[in-house]
Protein backbone atom coordinates (compact mmCIF):
# COMPACT_ATOMS: atom_id res chain seq x y z
CA UNK A 1 0.00 0.00 0.00
CA UNK A 2 1.15 3.58 -0.84
CA UNK A 3 0.63 6.37 1.67
CA UNK A 4 1.16 9.85 0.44
CA UNK A 5 1.50 12.50 3.29
CA UNK A 6 0.61 16.06 2.42
CA UNK A 7 1.96 19.18 5.36
CA UNK A 8 0.37 22.20 3.60
CA UNK A 9 1.93 25.21 4.63
CA UNK A 10 1.42 28.96 3.39
CA UNK A 11 3.70 29.39 1.00
CA UNK A 12 5.31 25.92 0.98
CA UNK A 13 4.05 21.79 0.69
CA UNK A 14 6.07 19.29 2.34
CA UNK A 15 4.98 15.70 1.32
CA UNK A 16 6.33 12.04 1.42
CA UNK A 17 5.06 8.98 -0.28
CA UNK A 18 5.62 5.48 1.99
CA UNK A 19 5.27 2.01 1.30
CA UNK A 20 3.77 0.26 3.83
CA UNK A 21 3.25 -1.64 6.01
CA UNK A 22 7.41 -1.28 5.58
CA UNK A 23 7.25 2.31 6.41
CA UNK A 24 9.95 3.12 4.09
CA UNK A 25 10.01 6.38 2.21
CA UNK A 26 9.62 6.24 -1.47
CA UNK A 27 9.90 9.58 -2.14
CA UNK A 28 9.63 13.47 -0.22
CA UNK A 29 10.12 16.69 -0.80
CA UNK A 30 9.64 20.51 -0.24
CA UNK A 31 7.67 22.76 -2.47
CA UNK A 32 8.62 26.38 -2.29
CA UNK A 33 7.76 30.42 -2.74
CA UNK A 34 3.92 29.48 -3.97
CA UNK A 35 2.97 32.46 -5.23
CA UNK A 36 5.83 33.89 -5.82
CA UNK A 37 7.45 34.76 -9.27
CA UNK A 38 9.75 31.90 -8.91
CA UNK A 39 8.78 29.14 -7.47
CA UNK A 40 11.23 25.85 -6.82
CA UNK A 41 10.94 22.47 -5.69
CA UNK A 42 12.70 19.52 -4.31
CA UNK A 43 12.17 16.03 -5.12
CA UNK A 44 13.77 12.96 -3.16
CA UNK A 45 13.95 9.65 -4.56
CA UNK A 46 15.25 6.93 -2.08
CA UNK A 47 16.35 3.57 -3.75
CA UNK A 48 14.49 1.03 -1.61
CA UNK A 49 16.33 -1.98 -2.61
CA UNK A 50 19.21 -0.17 -0.88
CA UNK A 51 18.00 2.15 2.52
CA UNK A 52 21.17 3.36 2.87
CA UNK A 53 22.15 4.78 -1.00
CA UNK A 54 22.04 8.44 -0.66
CA UNK A 55 18.56 9.47 -2.50
CA UNK A 56 18.46 10.72 -6.25
CA UNK A 57 17.46 14.61 -5.40
CA UNK A 58 15.74 16.84 -8.61
CA UNK A 59 15.63 20.36 -8.11
CA UNK A 60 12.99 22.17 -10.53
CA UNK A 61 11.80 25.98 -10.74
CA UNK A 62 8.53 26.50 -11.47
CA UNK A 63 5.98 29.66 -11.84
CA UNK A 64 3.61 28.06 -9.27
CA UNK A 65 1.09 30.75 -8.78
CA UNK A 66 -1.00 28.02 -5.84
CA UNK A 67 -1.20 25.06 -4.13
CA UNK A 68 -2.95 23.28 -6.66
CA UNK A 69 0.40 23.64 -9.52
CA UNK A 70 2.82 22.57 -6.84
CA UNK A 71 0.86 19.47 -6.21
CA UNK A 72 0.19 18.54 -9.90
CA UNK A 73 3.77 19.24 -10.68
CA UNK A 74 4.45 16.73 -8.06
CA UNK A 75 2.02 14.14 -9.08
CA UNK A 76 4.15 14.72 -12.26
CA UNK A 77 7.27 14.12 -10.71
CA UNK A 78 6.03 10.73 -8.92
CA UNK A 79 4.43 9.13 -12.40
CA UNK A 80 6.43 10.39 -15.08
CA UNK A 81 9.69 10.27 -15.95
CA UNK A 82 13.13 8.44 -15.56
CA UNK A 83 12.49 9.21 -11.58
CA UNK A 84 9.10 8.11 -11.59
CA UNK A 85 8.33 5.65 -8.52
CA UNK A 86 4.30 5.05 -9.11
CA UNK A 87 2.50 4.70 -12.75
CA UNK A 88 -0.87 6.82 -11.63
CA UNK A 89 -2.28 8.45 -8.96
CA UNK A 90 -4.37 5.26 -8.67
CA UNK A 91 -1.53 3.57 -7.24
CA UNK A 92 -2.05 5.69 -3.74
CA UNK A 93 -4.78 4.51 -1.15
CA UNK A 94 -4.35 7.15 1.20
CA UNK A 95 -3.58 10.76 1.50
CA UNK A 96 -2.82 12.19 5.12
CA UNK A 97 -2.94 15.05 5.41
CA UNK A 98 -1.75 17.40 8.25
CA UNK A 99 -3.89 19.95 9.60
CA UNK A 100 -3.00 22.48 12.02
CA UNK A 101 -6.27 23.13 13.98
CA UNK A 102 -8.82 21.10 14.62
CA UNK A 103 -10.75 22.64 17.57
CA UNK A 104 -12.08 20.59 20.75
CA UNK A 105 -14.16 18.14 17.89
CA UNK A 106 -11.20 16.41 17.25
CA UNK A 107 -9.02 14.01 19.59
CA UNK A 108 -8.25 12.03 16.83
CA UNK A 109 -7.45 10.95 13.54
CA UNK A 110 -9.99 11.37 11.10
CA UNK A 111 -11.54 10.15 7.79
CA UNK A 112 -12.23 13.61 5.96
CA UNK A 113 -15.75 14.09 5.23
CA UNK A 114 -17.79 17.57 3.82
CA UNK A 115 -18.31 18.04 7.66
CA UNK A 116 -15.04 17.87 8.97
CA UNK A 117 -14.04 19.82 5.74
CA UNK A 118 -16.65 22.67 7.02
CA UNK A 119 -15.33 22.58 10.36
CA UNK A 120 -11.60 22.73 9.19
CA UNK A 121 -12.83 25.65 7.67
CA UNK A 122 -14.87 27.43 10.66
CA UNK A 123 -11.05 27.52 12.05
CA UNK A 124 -9.93 29.38 9.86
CA UNK A 125 -9.63 32.80 11.76
CA UNK A 126 -8.01 30.47 15.06
CA UNK A 127 -5.08 29.19 12.49
CA UNK A 128 -4.93 32.07 9.69
CA UNK A 129 -1.47 31.06 8.31
CA UNK A 130 -2.63 27.44 8.32
CA UNK A 131 -6.00 25.89 8.21
CA UNK A 132 -7.09 27.48 4.69
CA UNK A 133 -3.47 26.26 3.16
CA UNK A 134 -4.47 23.24 4.84
CA UNK A 135 -7.57 23.37 3.74
CA UNK A 136 -6.64 23.94 -0.24
CA UNK A 137 -4.22 21.28 0.26
CA UNK A 138 -7.38 18.56 0.88
CA UNK A 139 -9.24 20.25 -1.83
CA UNK A 140 -6.58 19.83 -4.38
CA UNK A 141 -5.89 16.06 -3.44
CA UNK A 142 -9.24 15.08 -3.86
CA UNK A 143 -9.10 16.05 -6.98
CA UNK A 144 -5.73 14.66 -8.18
CA UNK A 145 -6.77 11.72 -5.89
CA UNK A 146 -10.12 10.83 -6.63
CA UNK A 147 -9.87 7.20 -5.63
CA UNK A 148 -7.87 7.60 -2.55
CA UNK A 149 -9.03 7.91 1.14
CA UNK A 150 -7.99 11.34 2.81
CA UNK A 151 -7.47 11.63 6.38
CA UNK A 152 -7.14 14.34 8.68
CA UNK A 153 -4.00 14.22 11.48
CA UNK A 154 -4.47 17.61 13.48
CA UNK A 155 -1.66 19.58 14.96
CA UNK A 156 -3.89 19.85 18.26
CA UNK A 157 -5.02 15.96 18.81
CA UNK A 158 -1.71 14.91 20.88
CA UNK A 159 -2.41 18.46 23.61
CA UNK A 160 -6.11 16.89 23.89
CA UNK A 161 -4.66 14.93 26.80
CA UNK A 162 -3.50 17.96 28.66
CA UNK A 163 -5.71 18.58 31.94
CA UNK A 164 -8.47 21.14 32.83
CA UNK A 165 -6.58 23.64 34.57
CA UNK A 166 -3.94 23.67 31.72
CA UNK A 167 -5.97 24.48 29.11
CA UNK A 168 -8.28 26.61 30.44
CA UNK A 169 -8.12 30.91 30.91
CA UNK A 170 -9.01 32.54 33.85
CA UNK A 171 -12.10 33.77 31.65
CA UNK A 172 -15.82 33.77 32.58
CA UNK A 173 -16.73 30.36 32.28
CA UNK A 174 -19.45 30.49 29.61
CA UNK A 175 -16.51 31.21 27.29
CA UNK A 176 -15.10 28.17 27.34
CA UNK A 177 -18.55 26.50 27.66
CA UNK A 178 -20.22 28.26 24.40
CA UNK A 179 -17.24 29.71 22.94
CA UNK A 180 -14.85 27.34 23.03
CA UNK A 181 -11.94 29.51 24.43
CA UNK A 182 -9.21 27.33 25.61
CA UNK A 183 -5.43 26.51 25.52
CA UNK A 184 -5.54 23.80 22.36
CA UNK A 185 -2.02 23.57 21.58
CA UNK A 186 0.10 22.28 18.11
CA UNK A 187 2.75 20.38 16.72
CA UNK A 188 1.08 17.67 18.24
CA UNK A 189 2.41 15.52 16.14
CA UNK A 190 5.97 16.31 15.83
CA UNK A 191 5.88 16.43 19.75
CA UNK A 192 4.48 12.97 19.95
CA UNK A 193 6.88 11.65 17.06
CA UNK A 194 9.83 12.39 19.24
CA UNK A 195 8.32 12.02 22.94
CA UNK A 196 8.25 8.40 21.77
CA UNK A 197 11.86 7.95 20.54
CA UNK A 198 13.11 9.83 23.31
CA UNK A 199 10.97 7.50 25.29
CA UNK A 200 12.66 4.29 23.51
CA UNK A 201 16.31 5.79 23.52
CA UNK A 202 16.21 5.96 27.29
CA UNK A 203 14.25 2.93 27.54
CA UNK A 204 11.81 4.63 29.63
CA UNK A 205 8.21 4.76 28.82
CA UNK A 206 7.46 6.43 31.18
CA UNK A 207 10.13 9.65 30.87
CA UNK A 208 9.51 12.98 31.96
CA UNK A 209 10.41 15.05 28.76
CA UNK A 210 10.67 18.92 27.56
CA UNK A 211 10.26 18.79 23.90
CA UNK A 212 11.48 22.11 22.27
CA UNK A 213 10.12 22.45 18.46
CA UNK A 214 11.76 25.16 16.87
CA UNK A 215 10.67 25.87 13.29
CA UNK A 216 9.36 28.74 11.92
CA UNK A 217 6.40 28.22 14.49
CA UNK A 218 8.36 27.50 17.88
CA UNK A 219 5.95 25.49 20.65
CA UNK A 220 7.41 23.38 23.84
CA UNK A 221 5.39 20.61 25.38
CA UNK A 222 5.59 19.01 29.25
CA UNK A 223 5.06 15.11 27.88
CA UNK A 224 4.84 12.02 30.94
CA UNK A 225 4.90 9.03 29.59
CA UNK A 226 4.27 9.63 26.05
CA UNK A 227 0.96 11.98 27.24
CA UNK A 228 1.11 15.69 26.93
CA UNK A 229 0.49 17.82 30.24
CA UNK A 230 1.27 21.47 28.93
CA UNK A 231 2.34 23.17 25.67
CA UNK A 232 3.13 26.76 25.31
CA UNK A 233 0.70 27.76 22.13
CA UNK A 234 -2.86 28.42 23.19
CA UNK A 235 -6.10 29.34 21.39
CA UNK A 236 -4.20 29.94 18.69
CA UNK A 237 -0.33 29.02 17.48
CA UNK A 238 0.80 32.64 18.32
CA UNK A 239 1.29 32.02 22.33
CA UNK A 240 4.57 31.10 23.98
CA UNK A 241 8.03 30.81 22.54
CA UNK A 242 9.28 34.08 19.72
CA UNK A 243 9.03 32.58 16.56
CA UNK A 244 9.95 33.45 12.80
CA UNK A 245 7.47 36.47 12.75
CA UNK A 246 4.97 35.60 15.33
CA UNK A 247 4.97 37.19 18.84
CA UNK A 248 4.23 34.12 21.29
CA UNK A 249 3.18 35.60 24.74
CA UNK A 250 2.44 38.98 24.80
CA UNK A 251 0.48 40.77 28.16
CA UNK A 252 -3.08 41.78 26.85
CA UNK A 253 -2.90 44.92 27.23
CA UNK A 254 -0.69 45.60 24.31
CA UNK A 255 -3.48 44.38 22.17
CA UNK A 256 -5.98 46.75 23.90
CA UNK A 257 -3.38 49.95 23.26
CA UNK A 258 -3.47 48.79 19.71
CA UNK A 259 -6.46 48.50 19.44
CA UNK A 260 -7.37 51.39 20.95
CA UNK A 261 -5.65 54.60 21.62
CA UNK A 262 -3.13 53.48 18.51
CA UNK A 263 -5.93 52.80 16.33
CA UNK A 264 -5.21 49.72 14.42
CA UNK A 265 -7.85 47.20 13.20
CA UNK A 266 -8.62 43.55 13.82
CA UNK A 267 -6.95 42.89 10.74
CA UNK A 268 -3.56 44.66 11.36
CA UNK A 269 -3.25 43.25 14.87
CA UNK A 270 -3.73 40.12 13.49
CA UNK A 271 -0.97 40.92 10.45
CA UNK A 272 1.23 42.20 13.07
CA UNK A 273 1.20 39.91 15.70
CA UNK A 274 1.82 36.41 13.11
CA UNK A 275 3.50 38.15 10.33
CA UNK A 276 5.70 41.44 11.64
CA UNK A 277 6.25 40.07 14.79
CA UNK A 278 8.68 37.59 16.14
CA UNK A 279 12.26 37.46 15.52
CA UNK A 280 11.75 39.28 11.98
CA UNK A 281 10.15 42.34 14.65
CA UNK A 282 13.35 41.76 16.45
CA UNK A 283 16.11 41.16 14.29
CA UNK A 284 14.85 42.20 10.37
CA UNK A 285 15.33 38.66 9.46
CA UNK A 286 12.69 35.53 9.99
CA UNK A 287 15.03 33.03 9.27
CA UNK A 288 17.50 31.56 11.75
CA UNK A 289 20.21 31.52 9.31
CA UNK A 290 20.34 35.05 8.64
CA UNK A 291 20.18 36.04 11.64
CA UNK A 292 22.72 33.63 13.27
CA UNK A 293 25.06 35.32 9.68
CA UNK A 294 23.97 38.84 11.35
CA UNK A 295 25.17 37.90 14.88
CA UNK A 296 28.41 37.10 13.68
CA UNK A 297 28.67 40.65 11.94
CA UNK A 298 28.42 41.78 15.20
CA UNK A 299 24.74 43.16 14.49
CA UNK A 300 23.08 44.18 17.67
CA UNK A 301 19.45 43.44 17.26
CA UNK A 302 20.67 39.87 16.29
CA UNK A 303 22.34 39.56 19.78
CA UNK A 304 19.04 40.91 21.39
CA UNK A 305 16.85 38.46 19.48
CA UNK A 306 18.75 35.73 19.95
CA UNK A 307 19.37 36.14 23.52
CA UNK A 308 15.15 36.71 23.69
CA UNK A 309 14.59 33.84 21.60
CA UNK A 310 16.51 31.44 23.89
CA UNK A 311 15.15 33.48 27.61
CA UNK A 312 11.67 32.45 26.85
CA UNK A 313 12.52 28.74 26.21
CA UNK A 314 14.73 28.70 29.06
CA UNK A 315 11.58 30.29 31.19
CA UNK A 316 9.34 27.65 29.98
CA UNK A 317 12.17 24.73 30.50
CA UNK A 318 12.55 26.21 34.19
CA UNK A 319 7.95 25.85 34.55
CA UNK A 320 7.93 22.52 32.70
CA UNK A 321 10.21 20.92 34.73
CA UNK A 322 7.79 21.90 37.76
CA UNK A 323 4.70 20.81 35.83
CA UNK A 324 6.40 17.26 35.45
CA UNK A 325 7.81 17.36 38.91
CA UNK A 326 11.10 16.04 37.45
CA UNK A 327 13.27 15.76 34.45
CA UNK A 328 14.49 13.04 32.40
CA UNK A 329 15.59 14.71 28.95
CA UNK A 330 14.78 17.74 27.30
CA UNK A 331 14.37 17.10 23.31
CA UNK A 332 15.36 20.00 20.58
CA UNK A 333 13.86 19.02 17.19
CA UNK A 334 12.42 21.44 13.80
CA UNK A 335 14.27 23.18 11.65
CA UNK A 336 16.07 25.22 14.00
CA UNK A 337 16.13 23.15 17.25
CA UNK A 338 17.80 20.15 14.91
CA UNK A 339 20.33 22.49 13.36
CA UNK A 340 21.50 25.96 15.44
CA UNK A 341 24.01 24.76 18.41
CA UNK A 342 24.50 28.31 18.86
CA UNK A 343 20.74 28.17 20.09
CA UNK A 344 20.96 24.95 22.13
CA UNK A 345 24.10 26.24 23.64
CA UNK A 346 22.58 29.33 24.81
CA UNK A 347 19.60 27.56 26.48
CA UNK A 348 21.53 24.63 27.85
CA UNK A 349 23.94 27.13 29.56
CA UNK A 350 23.31 27.24 33.84
CA UNK A 351 20.78 24.46 33.63
CA UNK A 352 22.91 22.35 36.12
CA UNK A 353 20.32 23.13 39.05
CA UNK A 354 18.05 21.10 36.71
CA UNK A 355 20.50 18.29 35.90
CA UNK A 356 21.37 19.16 32.28
CA UNK A 357 25.19 19.62 31.56
CA UNK A 358 25.59 20.34 27.59
CA UNK A 359 28.96 18.42 26.05
CA UNK A 360 29.67 21.53 23.86
CA UNK A 361 31.78 19.57 21.41
CA UNK A 362 29.43 17.06 20.83
CA UNK A 363 26.38 19.90 20.20
CA UNK A 364 28.79 21.34 17.48
CA UNK A 365 29.19 18.40 15.80
CA UNK A 366 26.63 17.92 12.77
CA UNK A 367 25.30 14.18 12.69
CA UNK A 368 22.27 12.91 11.24
CA UNK A 369 19.57 10.52 13.65
CA UNK A 370 19.24 10.95 17.54
CA UNK A 371 22.21 12.74 18.86
CA UNK A 372 22.41 12.69 22.77
CA UNK A 373 24.70 15.63 23.35
CA UNK A 374 24.62 15.68 27.15
CA UNK A 375 27.58 15.03 29.64
CA UNK A 376 27.93 11.83 30.51
CA UNK A 377 27.42 12.28 34.35
CA UNK A 378 24.32 14.61 33.42
CA UNK A 379 21.25 13.70 35.68
CA UNK A 380 19.06 14.48 32.57
CA UNK A 381 19.49 13.81 29.10
CA UNK A 382 19.64 16.69 26.12
CA UNK A 383 18.48 15.04 22.77
CA UNK A 384 18.63 16.39 19.15
CA UNK A 385 15.58 14.35 17.63
CA UNK A 386 15.19 15.11 13.99
CA UNK A 387 11.32 15.46 13.63
CA UNK A 388 8.93 13.35 11.11
CA UNK A 389 5.76 14.86 10.83
CA UNK A 390 4.93 13.14 7.92
CA UNK A 391 6.11 9.63 9.07
CA UNK A 392 3.85 10.24 12.22
CA UNK A 393 1.28 10.86 10.39
CA UNK A 394 1.58 8.14 7.55
CA UNK A 395 1.51 5.89 11.22
CA UNK A 396 -1.71 7.34 12.14
CA UNK A 397 -3.80 7.22 8.75
CA UNK A 398 -2.29 3.40 8.75
CA UNK A 399 -3.89 2.84 12.32
CA UNK A 400 -6.99 4.23 11.28
CA UNK A 401 -7.60 2.39 8.46
CA UNK A 402 -6.65 -0.72 9.89
CA UNK A 403 -9.38 -0.13 12.25
CA UNK A 404 -11.98 0.74 10.40
N1 LIG B 1 21.38 25.04 9.36
C1 LIG B 1 20.49 25.78 9.99
N2 LIG B 1 20.88 26.60 11.01
C2 LIG B 1 19.99 27.37 11.65
N3 LIG B 1 18.66 27.39 11.37
C3 LIG B 1 18.24 26.60 10.39
C4 LIG B 1 19.11 25.75 9.64
N4 LIG B 1 18.37 25.07 8.74
C5 LIG B 1 17.10 25.48 8.88
N5 LIG B 1 17.02 26.38 9.87
C6 LIG B 1 15.84 27.13 10.33
O1 LIG B 1 14.73 26.31 10.51
C7 LIG B 1 13.54 27.11 10.35
C8 LIG B 1 12.52 26.30 9.57
O2 LIG B 1 12.26 25.12 10.26
P1 LIG B 1 11.16 24.06 9.80
O3 LIG B 1 11.08 23.04 10.86
O4 LIG B 1 11.46 23.62 8.42
O5 LIG B 1 9.90 25.01 9.86
P2 LIG B 1 8.44 24.90 9.25
O6 LIG B 1 8.07 23.45 9.22
O7 LIG B 1 7.64 25.67 10.24
O8 LIG B 1 8.50 25.54 7.90
C9 LIG B 1 13.98 28.39 9.67
O9 LIG B 1 13.97 29.45 10.59
C10 LIG B 1 15.41 28.11 9.28
O10 LIG B 1 16.20 29.24 9.37
C1 LIG C 1 1.32 25.36 14.13
C2 LIG C 1 2.54 25.95 13.54
O1 LIG C 1 3.02 26.95 14.03
O2 LIG C 1 3.07 25.33 12.48
P1 LIG C 1 4.38 25.76 11.66
O3 LIG C 1 5.52 25.72 12.60
O4 LIG C 1 4.50 24.71 10.56
O5 LIG C 1 4.15 27.15 11.13
MG1 LIG D 1 6.89 22.55 10.60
Amino acid sequence: MNIFVVNSGSSSIKYQLFRWPSERPVSSGLVERIGQEQGSITHKVFDLNNPEAPATELRLSRTLPNHEAGLREVVRLLTEGAERVIQSPGEIAVVGHRVVHGGEKFAATTRITPEVKAEIKSLFALAPLHNPANSLGIDVAEQLFPQARQVAVFDTAFHQTLPEYAYRYALPTELYTEQRIRKYGFHGTSHQYVAAQAGAYLGRPDARLITIHLGNGCSMAAVHGGRALDTTMGFGPLAGLVMGTRSGDLDPSVLLHLLGPLGYSAEQVSALLNKESGMLGLTGFSDMRDIGQALAAGDERAELGYALYAYRIRQYIGAYAAVLNGLDAIVFTAGVGENDALVRSRVCQQMDFLGLQLDEAKNQQRLPGLRDVSLPDSRARILIIPTNEELEIARQCAELIAAS
